[in-house]
C-alpha cells in the first residue's frame, strides 16, 4: 500500500492578503502526512502588473502572457508569493522549499500553440518529473510549487495553478495514494452560486455535465473541475474542492468528486 499524499491548490484569493495567507498556512501544515502545496497568485499578478502600466488580458481563465507579463508573473508567482508561503511555513517549524517547474526539472512544458488566440508564453504540461521530490517528500520536506514551468531549452513559461496540481496529482498517484484539494474561498461547488450554503457535497461527472449545461457551474469553477475529473480518471484517489474551514475540519467538509 501507498503512503498518502495530499495535493493542496491554494487560489489567489486567499494568497493576496497576509490574514487569510495566515490561516490557510496554519490549517495546510495541520494536515497529516507528506503533502505537497501548489500556489497560485493570478489575482497578486494582476495587481503588480498594473503597478507596472501593463494591462491583464485573460482567455477562458488563461491570462495572455507576452514577454513583460512572463517577467511579471515569474517575479511574483517565483519570488514574492512563494517565498512569502515558505516563510509562514517556516515559522511554524514546517521545512519547505520553493520550487518553480524549472527546479529539479520538476514540470516541463510547451508554449501553447498559436489557434484562434495568441496565449503567448502559456505552457501546456508535457512532463513531470516526481524522482527528485520523491526524496525529499519521504523525509517530510513539503514542496511548495509555483504555477510556472520550463521548456528545457531555457525558456521559463506561464501555467495554471489547477492545472499544475492536478498534474503534479496524477504524477504521483503511481508513487503515493494521492488526496487533491482545490482549496479557496467558498465552501466548494455551490448548487446556487448566490447561496454560500447550497453545498453539493457530493459532484459526480454526470451533474457536472448538467450544472455546466444550465450555468449554474461557470467561470473559473469550469476549469477546475475538468483537472479534478482528469485527475481522478487517471488515478488520483480523491477530490475536494474547499475552503479553509473544510481544510482545517479534516476535510470533512466541501465537494467530493466522483467518477460514477
Ligand atoms: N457553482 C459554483 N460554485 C462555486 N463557485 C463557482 C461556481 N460557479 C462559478 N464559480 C466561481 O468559480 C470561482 C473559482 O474559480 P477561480 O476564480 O479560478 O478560483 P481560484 O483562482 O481561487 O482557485 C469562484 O470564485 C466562483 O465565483
Ligand atoms: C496561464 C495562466 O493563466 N496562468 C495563471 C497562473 C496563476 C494562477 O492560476 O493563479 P490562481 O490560481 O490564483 O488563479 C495566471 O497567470 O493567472
Amino acid at each position: 500500500m501507498h503512503d498518502r499524499l495530499t495535493i493542496v491548490k491554494v487560489g489567489g484569493k486567499v494568497v493576496e492578503e497576509l490574514d487569510s495567507l495566515k490561516a490557510f498556512i496554519k490549517d495546510f501544515a495541520s494536515i497529516a502526512g507528506q503533502k505537497i502545496l501548489v500556489h497560485g497568485g493570478g489575482r497578486s499578478a494582476t495587481a503588480i502588473a498594473q503597478q507596472l502600466g501593463l494591462e491583464t488580458k485573460m482567455v477562458e481563465g488563461r491570462r495572455i502572457t507576452d514577454q513583460n507579463m512572463l517577467d511579471v508573473v515569474v517575479m511574483v508567482y517565483g519570488g514574492l508569493v512563494n517565498k512569502n508561503i515558505v516563510a509562514q511555513l517556516q515559522a511554524l517549524n514546517k521545512q519547505a522549499v520553493g520550487l518553480t517547474g524549472a527546479d529539479l526539472d520538476l514540470v516541463r512544458a510547451v508554449k501553447r500553440p498559436v489557434k484562434d488566440i495568441d496565449y503567448g508564453y502559456a505552457g501546456d504540461v508535457t512532463g513531470v518529473n516526481t524522482e527528485q521530490i520523491e526524496d525529499l517528500i519521504k523525509n517530510g520536506v513539503i514542496p511548495v510549487v509555483a504555477p510556472l514551468t520550463h521548456d528545457g531549452k531555457g525558456q521559463m513559461l506561464n501555467t495554471n495553478a489547477d492545472t499544475m496540481a492536478a498534474e503534479l496529482a496524477k504524477a504521483f498517484a503511481s508513487v503515493f495514494r494521492v488526496s487533491l484539494v482545490y482549496c479557496f474561498e467558498k465552501k466548494g461547488v455551490l448548487s446556487n452560486p448566490a447561496d454560500d450554503d447550497s453545498l453539493i457535497a457530493n459532484l459526480s461527472y454526470e451533474m457536472f455535465d448538467e450544472y455546466k449545461e444550465s450555468g449554474v457551474i461557470n467561470d473559473g469553477m469550469v476549469p477546475k473541475l475538468d483537472n479534478g475529473f482528469a485527475a481522478l480518471k487517471r488515478g488520483v484517489s480523491e477530490v475536494f474542492i474547499t475552503n479553509i474551514k473544510g481544510l482545517s475540519s479534516g476535510l470533512s467538509s466541501g465537494t467530493l468528486l466522483s467518477l460514477d
